[in-house]
């Protein structure tokens, strides 16, 4: 059965989103959620990128890092999927109770439900490219050969 996933808080699968409450440590910084690192990723080297990773939340780095005003870095349509596997393939492989969930998902596709996003998620129509739930499928396959443990959290209630 396809897995459906949006919000950060949903149980169990809000984890999947980049807005979840799970830090990365990548390219020498400690990045709140995975959110702050792929925004600022965007404007890499420059003091706007700073700002992002100082976001009091993964919405506001979201915003920052969408703002039309701050020309984006010229690669960035080429290199936004490598950027978003780091993130993810980081944050998996930080925490393992987040990896328990992900690898409780066995083979089952995974989809991102976003009415507005064609591009990470299923977009409007249901035929968005679905990148996002692509990357956290292809991360869970590495995960499962690398054989790395994840232990599941029972939720409460
Ligand atoms: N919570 C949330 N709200 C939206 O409006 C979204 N589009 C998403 N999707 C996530 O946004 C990130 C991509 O951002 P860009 O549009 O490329 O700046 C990525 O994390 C998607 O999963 N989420």
């Amino acid at each position: 059965m396809t897995i459906y996933f949006y919000g950060a808080d949903d149980v169990p699968y809000g984890c999947f989103s980049n807005f979840s409450a799970h830090s990365v440590e990548l390219d020498g910084h400690l990045w709140p959620t995975s959110e702050h690192y792929f925004q600022a990723q965007k404007f890499i080297g420059t003091r706007h990128a700073d700002l992002i990773r100082r976001a009091r939340t993964p919405l506001r780095a979201a915003e920052l890092g969408r703002d039309p005003s701050r020309p984006l870095r010229r690669d960035w349509e080429r290199v936004k999927d490598d950027v978003m596997r780091r993130a993810v393939a980081s944050k998996f492989r930080a925490h393992a109770d987040i990896r328990g969930i992900l690898l409780s998902t066995g083979d089952e596709e995974i989809v991102e439900d976003t009415l507005t996003d064609h591009y990470w998620g299923r977009g409007r129509t249901g035929t968005g490219r679905n990148m996002l739930g692509r990357i956290l499928m292809r991360t869970r396959n590495r995960l499962r050969e690398q054989e790395l443990p994840g232990f599941r959290v029972t939720p409460v209630g």
